[in-house]
């Protein structure tokens, strides 16, 4: 060593300590990159990206040929540095300490703290940097990093400190975002928070739950007279109506009130005009979940479902609209006789039609009635009651008392709700 001039020396520890600080601020860098913007440029094609979230699958190893070069590096450093103290002052005890005071300052400062702030302050940018010549290094000392990794992961066991999965760690789950939704604060405005989080109920809920039910189906039925039809037609709160021959369950199509109106404008409408106008029916099995449905509305080009059980009976209307609103909240400008002025009255009671929505009527009014059964109140009623429901009767459903006020049909028509006692 003696013969090496000792300017070298002292270049080659500089850049020894640039190496270090180098590889201590891609520890950092790595470990707080954030982990879904690197997804989201993944995705759009960054190839730094993509091998910077390929290394942070395989943390242990990362983290083992950073460590295992940085530490390399600092060992060299501090060798070298004895080397330029004897080389300076001889082999004087004080010498070799202050020796080694010096050089543990210097990796500290140079190579230690100001380069992991750095790291940590430009994460995502430096991340997709790093990411090249550390995959790089990952692949070439493959072997030695296998080796160190193999007596680590001795001692973690001897700890009872089982290693993470390897991708079971950026997996997060729904829960875990929806928590991290709701801990957002005021990061995420409450707006779209609520919207977000609705999204996650998507999952659970299916076309049944949020479709108008069929006793609300607005709908044209052909057996009547055609002065009738036209009647309804003129008043049509709805675009499309489905069109029933004799009885709901025989759909024979859907009329949009636009292709009629084109049609009017140049010929009488009659029962046999009113057929050829009309187009497919699309059903919807009822246990479609909303948000596939939302994909299959879009891939189909449609706009409005018949929802089917699995016999084919019909038991409700669903639109690209009541899925929308599920995520985003009620429209206003939805049908005013609906029950949008929903609210109990002064008597801390309320009408509700007994086709109403079980889910909405919770919403709307705070309830907590069962809604993993029956959809609507008439359904409820009837399955608590295993009877026909006849005028008069009043029942508790949970903790909220119900009247049944008028039936029809065998059916609860209309129901008034009591307000629970709290
Ligand atoms: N024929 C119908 N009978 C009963 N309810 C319907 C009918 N058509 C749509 N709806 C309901 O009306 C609400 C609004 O849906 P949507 O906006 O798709 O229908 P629309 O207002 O008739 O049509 P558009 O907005 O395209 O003119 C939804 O809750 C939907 O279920
Ligand atoms: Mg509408």
């Amino acid at each position: 060593m003696t013969d090496i001039p000792l300017s070298v020396q002292i270049s080659a520890l500089a850049l020894l300590l640039v190496f270090s600080g180098l590889f201590s601020m891609a520890e950092t860098t790595m470990m707080v990159a954030n982990r879904y913007r690197l997804k989201s440029m993944a995705s759009s094609g960054h190839r730094g990206a993509t091998l910077a979230l390929n290394l942070l699958g395989q943390t242990e190893k990362l983290l083992g040929v950073i460590l295992l070069f940085n530490n390399l590096v600092n060992a060299a450093a501090a060798t070298l540095v004895s080397v330029i103290t004897i080389a300076l002052f001889g082999e004087e005890r004080w010498a070799l300490g202050a020796g080694t005071l010096a050089v543990t300052f210097m990796i500290l400062v140079f190579s230690e703290i100001t380069p992991k702030v750095i790291g940590a302050r430009y994460a995502d940018r430096l991340a997709v940097i790093y990411a090249f010549p550390l995959t790089f290094l990952l692949r070439a000392s493959y072997f030695a990093v296998w080796f160190v990794n193999l007596f680590v992961a001795v001692l973690l066991r001897a700890l009872r400190l089982a290693p993470q999965g390897e991708n079971g760690q950026d997996q997060v789950s729904t829960e875990e975002l929806r928590s991290m939704v709701l801990e957002a604060g005021h990061v995420i405005p409450s707006k779209h928070r609520s919207i977000l989080l609705n999204m996650f109920e998507l999952e659970d809920i299916t076309v049944e739950d949020v479709m108008t039910p069929r006793g609300a189906i607005e709908g044209i039925d052909l057996s009547d007279t055609i002065e009738d039809i036209r009647q309804q037609l003129a008043t049509s709160y709805h675009t499309r109506l489905p069109v029933f021959d004799g009885e709901t369950d025989n759909v024979v199509g859907i009329l949009h009130l636009r292709r009629m109106l084109s049609h009017t404008l140049e010929e009488r409408l009659d029962h046999d005009a009113l057929r050829n106008i009309l187009s497919k029916p699309y059903f919807i099995p009822a246990d479609t979940p909303v948000y596939s449905q939302l994909q299959f509305f879009q891939e189909n080009k449609q706009r409005m479902g018949l929802v089917v059980d699995e016999y084919g009976e019909l038991l409700g209307l669903v639109t690209v609209e009541d899925i929308i609103e599920e995520m985003i909240g009620k429209f206003t400008t939805s049908a005013p006789a609906g029950g949008d002025h929903l609210a109990w009255h002064a008597s801390d009671s309320v009408l509700v039609d007994g086709a109403h929505n079980l889910r909405d009527l919770n919403r709307k009014l705070g309830l907590n009635l069962p809604v993993n059964g029956p959809k609507t109140v008439n359904g409820l009623i009837v399955e608590y009651l295993q009877d026909i429901p006849e005028a008069g009767l009043s029942i508790r459903i949970g903790d909220v008392p119900i009247e049944v006020v008028q039936t029809q049909d065998r059916m609860v028509k209309t129901a008034r709700l009591f307000k629970p006692r709290t």
